[in-house]
């Protein structure tokens, strides 16, 4: 029997496909360059970067039974996440997301999560069949929830009974679907983690720095916000009041996941006990490690 969860990562879970060159590329570009294929979607990465944060994640996720769903499923097991609850389908193709990046950065990605969205509420199946919980005795854990699903599961899930005891973490799946999450911003039980861009989306206005950003969206009615900002002041809001803090200067090494490992830190930093102010501290401490290259990835 494979352990209980201890939090719930519910989303995306797929391959990613990312072609690399060294070259500068440009539209129509045909250059030499190396093609990988590793297990990606938020939730999945959140799920990774949890596991190394000490917990033990359950994915809710649709995974086909085809033979990428097959490898899929096999190479989250491998990487120490609970694969037991996942939705998989007869019918439908595993999800997948392509990515172009060459020396001037990501040029173009696609993210084709037809089959998460095509599952539906199947996926949270387990929350109401008594595996993880039943309407009795909804599941009263964290969940990482991501914004790959569709806006109408997502307002399915603000006013669910389900998740009414839940403590809802959400990350946004990409700037293009920061609105799906609108649905979620005055759910009591929620937190909402953002940069300073997405909280621009969502709200329809520039700020200028992470604070303002966290009051913008607590005027909008969001219950609770952790919003980074990339090297500049982060902010924790919620209707107790804003809490800022500052990145710890380090030589930056690499980006991508920085945010994903300050979210993670956060959430297993909250879960152990740690006051607002000690929690946000943790999790800049874990993005700058990140940051600056000194955790593996
Ligand atoms: N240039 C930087 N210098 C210092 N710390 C940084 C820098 N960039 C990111 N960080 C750290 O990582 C955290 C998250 O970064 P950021 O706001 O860029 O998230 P993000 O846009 O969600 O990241 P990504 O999408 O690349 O994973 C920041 O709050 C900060 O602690
Ligand atoms: O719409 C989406 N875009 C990107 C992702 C995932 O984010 C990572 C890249 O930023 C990557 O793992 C991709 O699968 C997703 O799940 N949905």
């Amino acid at each position: 029997m494979t352990a209980r969860p201890d939090i719930l990562c519910i989303g995306a879970v797929l391959w990613d496909i990312v072609g690399r060159s060294p070259a500068h590329l440009t539209m129509g570009s045909d250059v030499p360059g190396r093609i990988t294929r590793l297990p990606g979607g938020v939730a999945m990465n959140i799920a990774v970067t949890l596991a190394r944060f000490g917990m033990r994640p359950g994915l809710l996720a649709a995974i086909g039974r085809d033979a990428e769903g097959e490898a899929l499923v096999s190479a989250c097991g491998s990487l120490g996440l609970i694969t037991d609850h996942i939705y998989r389908s007869d019918d439908l193709p595993t999800d997948r997301y392509m990515a172009v990046e060459g020396a001037n950065g990501l040029v173009a990605a696609i993210a084709d999560a037809h089959s998460l969205e095509a599952a539906g509420a199947k996926i949270l199946r387990p929350l109401s069949d008594g595996s993880l919980g039943s309407s009795a005795r909804p599941w009263n854990g964290p969940v990482a929830l991501d914004g790959n699903l569709t806006q109408a599961l997502l307002a399915e899930i603000a006013g669910s009974g389900l998740f009414a005891a839940a403590d809802l973490r959400i990350a946004p799946a990409s700037p293009g679907k920061a609105e799906r999450l609108l649905p979620l911003l005055p759910v009591a039980n929620a937190t909402i983690y953002v940069n300073r861009e997405e909280a621009e989306l969502i709200c329809q206005r520039t700020f200028g720095d992470a604070r303002a950003a966290a009051e913008g969206l607590l005027a909008r009615g969001t219950a609770r916000m952790l919003v980074t900002d990339g090297g500049r002041s982060t902010a924790d809001g919620s209707v107790d009041g804003v809490l800022t803090a500052e990145p710890p200067p380090v030589l930056v090494t690499r980006v991508t996941g920085a945010g994903d490992a300050f979210m993670a830190a956060h959430i297993a930093a909250e879960t152990r006990g740690e006051s607002r102010a000690d929690a946000l501290q943790s999790a800049l401490e874990a993005a700058a490690h990140h940051v600056s290259g000194d955790i593996g990835s």
